[in-house]
């Protein structure tokens, strides 16, 4: 609880925030940043912006519409033409691009071995950005918005800012986990260790910025992450849920 007077508080009572909570969460593949903050907006009833899905359902329409993903212009001019529509809400976030309903489709490995090569198009990061600013702007209710660079690029004033870091081996490990052990082991490395060696050419998503917190969740579990973010949150914001 904060304990500095606000300009119109007293100490103990602080004014409530009159501008949004926004809860920024980088993090490297498979350390749990959409599960947490698919978590940490339900609790504290904030939207919630999945930016890997985006360059997913940009690689999906690539894809779809044949573009060669090596011709930087063409999928760059497709991608600033597509209507891409998210659902924001924690519990069932969709994503349609062009009106095709890709919320499955874009989890596909087919999708996840491709994604970087759009991820790391710099300009369909210029539009791509330029509409996560643009959502999260307009989430008038508050929004928690993961990726690789939120808490940099997309939202770097947000109150709230969190680098969510895992050990390597747990991160494939969880990720195996999630997608089967019928899967083949070289191939959830390459979509964990190799896509993350290609993404942070683009993204500085290894290293906290000045004012990000650190958080391992390493030997932690899902509830404890989401637990330690709704801590972080200003007591200016909502006292019931910052202690
Ligand atoms: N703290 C945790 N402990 C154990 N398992 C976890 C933890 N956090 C997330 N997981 C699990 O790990 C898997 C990957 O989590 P998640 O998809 O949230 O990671 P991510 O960082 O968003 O990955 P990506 O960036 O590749 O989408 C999921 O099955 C999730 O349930
Ligand atoms: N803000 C972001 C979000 C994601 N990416 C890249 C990283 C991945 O290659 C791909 C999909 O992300 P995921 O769904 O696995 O989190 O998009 C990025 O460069 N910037």
């Amino acid at each position: 609880m904060s304990d500095s007077p606000s300009p119109s508080g007293t100490p103990g009572h602080p004014v409530l925030s009159s501008t949004p909570l926004v809860v920024a969460i980088d993090g490297p593949s498979g350390s749990g940043k959409s599960s947490t903050s698919r978590g940490v907006a339900a609790r504290l009833g904030l939207a919630y912006l999945d930016t890997g899905a985006m360059y997913r359902a940009a690689t999906w329409l690539a894809v779809h519409e044949g573009v060669d993903l090596a011709d930087v212009d063409a999928v760059a001019d497709l991608v600033a033409r597509a209507q891409l529509v998210l659902e924001l809400a924690p519990e069932h976030h969709s994503v349609t691009i062009d009106g095709h309903d890709v919320t499955t489709a874009i989890r596909d490995p087919d999708v996840s071995a491709a994604v970087s090569a759009v991820a790391t198009n710099l300009a369909v990061r210029a539009d791509l950005v330029a509409r996560q600013k643009q959502v999260i702007a307009e989430a008038t209710g508050g929004i928690v918005a993961e990726g690789r660079d939120i808490t940099t690029v997309v939202a770097p004033e947000a109150p709230v800012r969190v680098l969510l870091v895992a050990d390597a081996s747990a991160r494939v490990a969880r990720r195996h986990a999630e997608l089967g052990e019928h899967v083949d082991a070289e191939a959830v490395h390459d979509q964990v260790v190799r896509r993350d060696r290609d993404d942070s050419t683009v993204a500085a998503f290894h290293d906290a910025a000045p004012g990000v917190t650190v958080l391992d969740s390493t030997e932690l579990t899902l509830e404890q992450v989401v637990d330690a973010i709704c801590a972080l949150v200003p007591a200016a914001y909502d006292p019931a849920v910052a202690r």
